[in-house]
């Protein structure tokens, strides 16, 4: 008897748990990236001695670099050295193919009634699938990367149970939006979020990754969706594992949060926090000079597939940059085959290499003084792009596409109105 949080950890450990139990639990996988890694591997040094200095499973542990790749300084090259030297004295292959959010469920890694630590805060991506994705330090990580085990104290859980149905121009980038404006900042420290409804169970394993990815914007510990046929279909051919499929059992919830989203519009989060959040229309009048469409909350094929959609045989606005960054090498290839990447490129567009890109300002995209930017992000903090006094607005792929149209902050339903783009997007 539990909510979601609670049955995957009694389902790991073999006996019933609850909220508030402080628990060590066996990970199913460790994860960590070209930025996070370094810090891990002082941290490991010094532990893992007593283990003969090796990781705990090799098929467990796994590097990614998808932040600045490849490197775009010397800084940035040498600690992909350094961690490049550890991965071959680990007999670790290196993944650089796009986010790590997006690779590790790729690969196969990410299961329903799993427990996944990652040295990056948005781990809680991986809520998405019915696992128990978070992030953690560095040096946390490097534990788990000696031993295998994380301590963990099991949280309480806020449901977000969400019904009605989304007006064309409205995804559900937008009612992750809300949910924020709703919660705040801070709503969920420390909890689990689980959503729960009529409408997540119609999204796409997409779309619920971006409700999931961005738990963490409200200070969630995890963003969990139950696992389901949905699930089952997108993992299908990506692992061979069995895996049980975990669910709620009369959950006792801290919290309930019910969102009708019949009525919901396009949003934008304003800077500098993410619940700064107003209706598009509302804010139409601000010119933004860079948009960016990618990134581990709405960098995958689907978001790809809506501005590909609308900027067919158009030109983005002279007045601005746009940038668009598949999450993955897969994604990529599939855009490439599917003739987006050439829309993007002809409608003038930047089309990057798979990876995080501007999203943390230290690979290109990088914004000048007083500039603003337009983003499919999920976290608008100041400097975060580049310089601090520049603005980072944030809203779902058609919103950004609609502005990348017109040059400042558009409405994505004034743009789509009139095209079958509408009835295939939603
Ligand atoms: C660089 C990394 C530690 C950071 C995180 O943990 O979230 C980044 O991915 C981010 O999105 O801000
Ligand atoms: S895409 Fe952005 S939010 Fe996601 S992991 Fe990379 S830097 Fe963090």
């Amino acid at each position: 008897m539990g909510t979601l949080a609670e049955e995957i950890f009694s389902h790991k450990l073999g006996r019933p748990v609850k909220a508030g139990d402080t628990v060590v639990v066996e990970v199913d996988h460790v994860m960590s990236h070209d930025t996070t890694t370094p810090l891990a591997i002082q941290a490991f040094r010094k532990l893992a001695q007593k283990n003969g200095g090796k990781v705990f499973d090799r098929s467990r542990a796994h590097l990614v670099f998808d932040h600045i790749v490849p490197a775009s300084t010397i800084a940035a090259a040498s600690l992909q050295r350094e961690v490049r030297t550890f991965a071959k004295e680990q007999d670790l292959p290196i993944l650089q193919e796009g986010i790590c959010h997006q690779v590790m469920p790729e690969k196969g890694f990410v299961l329903p009634g799993t427990v996944i630590v990652g040295a990056d805060s948005h781990s809680c991506t991986y809520g998405a699938f019915g696992a128990f994705g978070t992030g953690m330090g560095s040096t946390d990580i490097a534990v788990a990367y000696a031993t295998g085990r994380s301590w963990f104290r099991i949280p309480e859980t806020i449901n977000v149970h969400l019904t009605g149905t989304l007006q064309p121009g409205v995804y559900a980038k937008d009612v992750s939006l809300e949910i924020v404006r709703r919660l705040g900042v801070d709503g969920a420290n420390y909890r689990a979020i689980e959503y729960t409804g009529e409408v997540i169970e119609r999204f796409s394993m997409s779309e619920r990754m971006t409700f999931s990815n961005m738990a963490i914007e409200m200070g969630g510990k995890a963003g969990l969706i139950a696992a389901d046929e949905t699930t089952r279909e997108w993992l299908r051919g990506r692992t061979d594992k069995e895996y049980t499929i975990v669910k709620a059992h009369n959950p006792r919830y801290e919290q309930v949060l019910e969102i009708d989203v019949t009525d919901l519009k396009p949003l934008v989060a304003c800077p500098p926090d993410v619940n700064i959040v107003h209706p598009a229309e509302e804010v139409e009048n601000i010119q933004i000079d860079q948009v960016f469409l990618g990134t581990c909350t709405n960098g995958r094929l689907d978001d790809l597939e809506i501005a590909a959609n609308m900027l067919r045989g158009r030109k983005i606005s002279p007045n601005l940059r746009m940038v668009v960054i598949p999450a993955s090498r897969e994604i990529y290839l599939e855009a490439m085959r599917r003739g987006y990447l050439e829309i993007f490129a002809e409608a003038g567009a930047s089309v990057g290499t798979p990876g995080c890109g501007p999203c943390i300002g230290r690979h290109f995209g990088v914004l000048a003084p007083g500039e603003r930017a337009l983003t499919t992000m999920n976290r608008n903090f100041t400097g975060r792009m580049g310089d601090p006094t520049a603005e980072i607005y944030l809203g779902s792929p058609a919103t950004v596409t609609a502005t990348a149209l017109t040059g400042h902050i558009t409405d994505p339903r004034t743009i789509l109105q009139s095209e079958l783009v509408l009835s295939e997007a939603n």
